[in-house]
């Protein structure tokens, strides 16, 4: 559905992009993923024919972004940072005639306005001018535009960003079930790390221009950051032995508590125990810390995507276990 090879643009000394190799097939859902500046949109915009490539081939369904940009547009939704729809028309209207600009007939687009505004949750409020919407009812406005003409290839350029949580899961999980339903290919940016590993089942992540990770979130995860699991014992004393107990692991102890990195880690944790109690140890607490893609990020580069305000706030996933 889509391929790059090399794609690379420069601004003058920036190299926003900087030699990206991409393969998207047909049906999937894919997030790039990186902190501010990274590349993300300037990606985006090549690949919707917006900008031209400083070197490098981009082919989107089937065909070429530089040599045949007007074959790209009409098989593909762009949904950029801005809004789309204008303030003084009715959302249906707004739908309408971006349906004509596409060259469809005023009943087609008449037609696929009203599926539309049916599928997205948009019955409400797309009688409504566009100015007296919600953020996120206008964000799924802004998607509706870009499905108008039904493309195999949607691409979003932060669809959630500026929305509430509420309505960033209620995009969230309209864009899931439009993907369901017609089985539109997806490429979205973002920067919230829980965007894309809930919805994504392949994160790019891209940084200065370039991939630094390309699979699905369970898998980066798994490989390069691992669950950590962490026991609690009454004295420093059953701490030390405890770790006696579990070595051959990869693991640290201090004070009372004994730290392992593993894979699988909730599943590991039954097995360490009864070790444990074995030797007369009983653990008195136990924790499975497990990794975010920010975790990812941060073994392959050094630094948080949650710096400079990157990405929100978010914790890892904590599953406490009593004992
Ligand atoms: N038109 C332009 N002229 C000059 N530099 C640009 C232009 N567009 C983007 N850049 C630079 O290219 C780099 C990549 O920007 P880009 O917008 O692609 O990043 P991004 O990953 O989408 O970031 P964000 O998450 O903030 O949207 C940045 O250093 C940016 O300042």
């Amino acid at each position: 559905m889509m391929e790059t090879r090399g794609l690379t643009k420069h601004f003058k000394d920036v190299r926003a992009v900087d030699g990206i190799d991409l393969t998207v097939a047909r049906g999937e859902l894919v997030a790039l993923l990186g902190p501010n500046g990274a590349g993300k949109s300037t990606t985006l915009r090549m690949l919707t024919t917006l900008i031209p490539p400083t070197s490098g081939t981009a082919s989107v369904a089937g065909f070429d972004v530089v040599r045949q940009q007007r074959q790209v547009r009409q098989r593909i939704g762009y949904i950029g940072q801005g809004n789309g729809a204008g303030h003084s028309q009715r959302g249906r209207d707004e739908l309408t005639s971006q349906g004509r600009a596409y060259g469809m007939s005023v009943r087609a687009a008449r037609q696929r306005a009203t599926e539309l505004i049916e599928s997205l949750g948009l019955a409400e409020v797309a009688d409504r001018t566009v100015a007296t919407l919600s953020g996120g009812q206008r964000r799924r406005l802004d998607i509706a535009m870009g499905l108008i003409h039904a493309p195999d290839l949607l691409f979003l350029d932060e669809p959630s960003t500026g929305l509430d949580p509420q309505n960033r899961a209620n995009l969230q999980e309209h864009i899931l079930r439009l993907r369901a339903e017609h089985g539109t290919t997806i490429v979205l940016t973002t920067h919230y790390l829980d965007e894309a590993d809930s919805m994504a089942e392949r994160v790019i992540v891209i940084d200065h221009g370039r991939v630094i990770a390309d699979d699905s979130p369970a898998r980066l995860k798994a490989e390069h950051v691992g669950d950590t699991i962490l026991f609690g014992f009454d004295s420093e004393h059953e701490a030390a032995r405890a770790a006696g107990v579990l070595r051959g692991r990869e693991l640290n102890a201090y004070g009372k508590e004994v730290k392992i990195r593993t894979q699988g880690g909730p599943r590991q944790v039954p097995g360490m125990l009864e070790d444990l109690r074995s030797a007369g140890l009983p653990a008195a607490s136990v924790e499975v810390t497990r990794p975010t893609l920010d975790d990812v990020f941060l073994q392959l580069t050094g630094r948080s995507l949650r710096e400079g305000g990157a990405g929100r706030e978010e914790e890892s996933t904590r599953e406490l276990v009593e004992v």
